[in-house]
């Protein structure tokens, strides 16, 4: 694919350069009125920028590779999307060290743009952009391994019942309904409560820096990077992108009216006092294997069924940050 991008602001005479992506496929309304205020914040700012729009599901990752590999400097990649599409660029954008990568959350979740990049306010982002320099942090990814397959995750990897609701979200008719009223969020909800009735608890083993455990009924792990996942449920409240750790939480052998009310504590991050079902530590890599056929989540989008590897890689991604 040659690169075609839309320029724009290239008479300014200030410096700054950014490279858009921006799903070409929004679902809302409402990432449509963000893109326009996006336009018009960047104008104000004077940053020159060149947009780029996918054409598919997949296209994020080949744009992000195409840039990097054509501007070999410092390149600020600003994603218009929510984490699928920050999940796309990350895999393309992580190995190269001039890449920074920055989020204009369109999403339903936006989960990184709340865990990681700390800020969701279009005009704060592009201030933040404007002096780029000052504002870039080095943060700690994942890396997962299905198979022979690899593929870095910034947010969180989970094995179980979220991966269920994903699975169900992702591939839902309803997704797009829910969006356009700007009710994105409320989708996973909706699916939270059907998958309660289908979803059924599984057997867990799992390796976690070479200490082996097994597990009975297990609702759900995730090994987390940032404290958010699903939309603002604050998972795992310590996880940081700066301790060289993954945050690992483990659901198990809970009535299932417990798991709801459960849930409704992770907002705040109450579910961490149910220790009797709710079981936390940290560690550097962990292998996790269920004979069942249970879905994988890597922020957000199924990467395989049953049986997944997980290590962090410290420093591994420039990110703007506040
Ligand atoms: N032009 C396109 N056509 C079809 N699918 C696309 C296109 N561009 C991107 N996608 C896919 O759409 C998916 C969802 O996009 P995005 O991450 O912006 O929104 P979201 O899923 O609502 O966000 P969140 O994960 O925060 O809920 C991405 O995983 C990406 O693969």
């Amino acid at each position: 694919m040659m690169l075609d991008p839309v320029m724009r602001n290239r008479d300014q005479a200030n410096h700054q350069f950014v490279h858009i992506i921006k799903n070409g496929n929004p679902a809302s309304v409402n990432s449509r009125k963000i893109w326009k205020e996006t336009e018009k914040r960047l104008q104000e700012k004077e940053i020159q920028y060149a947009v780029y729009s996918t054409e598919y599901a997949g296209h994020a990752k080949e744009i992000a590779k195409e840039i990097l590999n054509k501007y070999r400097t410092r390149t600020v990649l600003l994603i218009v999307g929510g984490d699928g599409m920050i999940h796309e660029v990350i895999n393309g954008a992580a190995s190269y060290s001039h890449a920074v990568i920055a989020c204009i959350a369109a999403g339903s979740g936006n989960d990184y743009a709340r865990g990681v990049q700390k800020i969701r306010n279009v005009s704060e982002i592009t201030h933040l952009l404007n002096e780029s320099e000052h504002h870039t942090d080095v943060i700690d990814i994942g890396e997962m391994q299905y198979k022979h397959q690899k593929m870095f995750f910034v947010n969180s990897l989970g094995l179980g019942f979220d991966a269920s609701i994903c699975k169900a979200v992702n591939g839902s008719k309803r997704k797009k309904h829910f969006q356009k009223w700007k009710l994105g969020k409320f989708i996973y909800l909706y699916y939270l409560f059907r998958q309660l009735f289908i979803f059924r608890p599984f057997p867990l083993q799992i390796e976690a820096d070479g200490k082996k455990k097994t597990y009975n009924k297990v609702w759900f792990i995730v090994v987390a990077n940032q404290p958010y996942f699903g939309g603002g449920l604050k998972i795992a409240p310590a996880a940081s992108v700066h301790d060289g750790k993954l945050h690992v939480i483990v659901v198990s052998n809970i009535p299932s009216f417990l798991f709801l009310l459960m849930f409704a504590t992770v907002f705040w991050g109450g579910h961490l006092k149910m220790s009797k079902y709710v079981e936390q530590f940290m560690c550097s890599r962990i292998h996790m294997a269920t004979e069942e056929d249970v879905p994988i989540q890597a922020d957000g989008e199924i990467v395989g069924y049953s049986e997944v590897d997980a290590k962090v890689v410290p420093e591994k991604l420039k990110v703007i940050s506040k």
